[in-house]
């Protein structure tokens, strides 16, 4: 299960600790706190003096002599009723803003962390999962910040004024009260822990179903062409049943909690009540007072249930809180060192690669690249080649950066790449990957991702360079046109000259470039290698190269094979001295060479 991997298994000792993430996000906001503990309290005392008036009335007597004052009282009743709603209205306004406020800023937090994670991190998580992090767990936080601190806080005051204004009517039938604070508390603490883990499972359930979504929605068109809807269907049904269960086992839990509590509290009322009725008939207290009481017990009473809600939900927050927390102290290893060194002004693009050796974390016994040693003068062009899975693209991995050699070092213009700022580092390559990643946005910003102010100049300039000019002045609304998702589609040679577009722009020292081993049709093939001919003038080149003409081209030829550099030199030199490589020539470049030679 996806959501099981980095359980922490400190089980509740962390329970409301948790809930400390949140203090820092509330101090900003300060004055709206304060603005909303007065409109609390200001509801509160209106809320408390109610019972008051009621005793007064009561010990009155309804009779017609009183009925003037009767009349002043009841008009007493109704402007405290009417401060109480207003109170009580501003105070839900301004805990709701808080808590959205709270919520907000804490999926900045949330997303600003994942988007710096490794890619390590992102190989095993799954999307749906983080989007879970992001909106659904949060989303609780902003419940108990939001709605559940304020009905806490409220509950909690009239609580506590209740009880005081018990004593003062009737310091005998308190003490009664007292005695069933216990019997309400343990119940709480025993189910609160069990409701905490629950909860925890419950938004794992959702997060792996979200996961689940998200994967089977970005595969919509596998999933469609091979007839696959019925199953996913009935694996997302599985998994929300899951989420479903496992809410309910939480839910269950807080149920049994209400009914214990309630039966306590509301048992003991009657009690209480009965005594009271008691010394009332005897004459030892009045009938004002009785109810006086009554209506204060009653409050006390709501209190307490609102109060178990409370606890359930800072309990399930809690849960959700955990996974937060998780997230927010996973550091990604691969950081910038304190004090970097600065790139030259004028980069050269010398590349060494010195004996590196290198397995990915996820398996760290199978090195993927062992002892690969070699370099690329300023301004070549270097060409990689070997079979599928030979570790062509993990070189351009851990030039970039995206992890780091257990041996070895790599290093750019005499310095290990390590030793530079990271963002500086990446800054240095221009990558063209195989498939062009579209962001839904416009032609134009899309071609400008790297440097998003641009001007439409320098844009269309760079469309030009990488033959794109032409196909985006006919798109409908040309470079304002919206590409990916929602967008266009673009053919994939359309794409490819976009990405090419968006290297030109970035203008970097450092050319990556894995070429596409989709065949294109002769003309748009043509287009983009004169695309790709442009951006490699004047910049070091690394190209993984599925095609004759760029490794004619090329100044040195590495062949990879099984993470091992075999062999190196031109393409007529590798003809003659190695056997790999002339398999690999006539099997894998060969569709190219028609065209590319012609
Ligand atoms: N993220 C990863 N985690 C674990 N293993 C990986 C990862 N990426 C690649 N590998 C493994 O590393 C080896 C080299 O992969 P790489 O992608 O560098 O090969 P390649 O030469 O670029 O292959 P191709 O030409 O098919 O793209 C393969 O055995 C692959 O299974």
């Amino acid at each position: 299960m996806a959501s099981s991997k980095n359980h922490s298994n400190e089980p509740e000792k962390a329970a409301l600790t948790q809930l400390k993430l949140v203090l820092p996000l509330l101090r900003p906001y300060k004055n709206a706190i304060l603005t909303a503990l007065l409109f609390l309290i200001l509801g509160a005392a209106a809320n408390l003096s109610i019972p008051v008036a009621f005793k007064l009335m009561i010990d009155l007597g309804f009779s017609a002599e009183n009925s003037s004052r009767l009349s002043q009282y009841f008009i007493l009743v109704f402007a405290v009723s009417i401060a109480m709603i207003v109170f009580t209205s501003l105070r839900y306004y301004w805990v709701s803003w808080i808590g959205q406020r709270v919520v907000t800023d804490l999926r900045k937090k949330v997303y600003g962390k994942v988007i710096g994670q490794s890619a390590e991190f992102f190989e095993t998580t799954k999307t749906g999962e983080i989007l879970s992090r992001i909106n659904t767990d949060t989303t609780l936080v902003e419940t108990v910040v939001g709605s559940t601190f304020s009905i806490a806080l409220r509950s909690f005051v009239t609580f506590i004024g209740a009880i005081i204004m018990m004593v003062i009517s009737s310091p005998k039938l308190a003490m009664y009260i007292g005695f069933l604070i216990p019997v309400v508390v343990i119940p709480l603490v025993v189910t609160g822990r069990k409701i905490q883990r629950l909860s925890r499972i419950e938004q794992d359930r959702i997060a792996d179903s979200s996961a689940l979504a998200t994967e089977t929605i970005n595969a919509i068109h596998t999933v469609q062409s091979y007839g696959q809807e019925t199953r996913e269907r009935a694996r997302f049904f599985e998994a929300v049943n899951r989420a479903f269960d496992a809410a309910i086992n939480s839910i269950r839990m807080t149920t049994i909690l209400m009914v214990m509590i309630g039966g306590v509290v509301f048992g003991g009322i009657v009690l209480v009540l009965w005594l009271g009725a008691k010394d009332v008939i005897s004459g030892a207290m009045t009938a004002g007072t009785l109810s006086q009481f009554v209506m204060y017990a009653v409050m006390a009473a709501t209190s307490t249930g609102a109060l178990t809600n409370v606890w359930s939900e800072l309990k399930k927050a809690a849960g959700a809180l955990e996974r937060i927390v998780e997230l927010m102290h996973t550091e990604n290893p691969i950081q910038s060192p304190p004090e970097p060194k600065r790139f030259a002004h004028t980069v050269l693009g010398n590349l060494v690669f010195n004996q590196v050796t290198f397995a990915y974390p996820s398996q760290p016994d199978k090195p993927v690249l062992k002892d690969i040693s070699f370099e690329i003068v300023p301004g070549q062009t270097v060409a990689v080649v070997g079979p599928s899975g030979a570790g062509k693209s993990t070189l351009f991995q851990l030039l970039m950066r995206f992890y780091e050699p257990q041996q070895g070092e790599i290093l750019i213009d005499g310095v290990n790449i390590n030793q530079y700022d990271l963002l500086e580092l990446r800054q240095q390559f221009a990558l063209v990957a195989q498939d062009a990643t579209l962001f839904s946005t416009s032609a134009a910003e899309n071609i400008a991702y790297g440097r998003p102010h641009a001007d439409s100049v320098v844009i269309e300039a760079a469309a030009r360079a990488a033959h794109a000019h032409e196909f985006i002045e006919n798109l409908a609304e040309r470079y304002d046109t919206y590409l990916g998702e929602r967008g266009v589609r673009l053919s994939g040679g359309q794409a490819q000259r976009l990405s090419i577009a968006r290297a030109i722009m970035t203008d970097a020292p450092v050319l990556l470039l894995d070429e596409a081993t989709s065949a294109l049709d002769a003309e748009s093939e043509q287009m983009v290698q004169r695309a790709l001919n442009k951006l490699m003038q004047n910049r070091t080149t690394l190209v993984i190269a599925h095609r004759l003409a760029t490794i004619k081209k090329a100044d040195n030829i590495l062949v990879l094979d099984n993470g091992e550099l075999v062999a190196s030199g031109s393409h007529q030199e590798l003809l003659k001295h190695n056997a790999l490589y002339g398999r690999l020539a006539k099997l894998q470049f060969i569709h190219n060479a028609v065209e590319d030679t012609g």
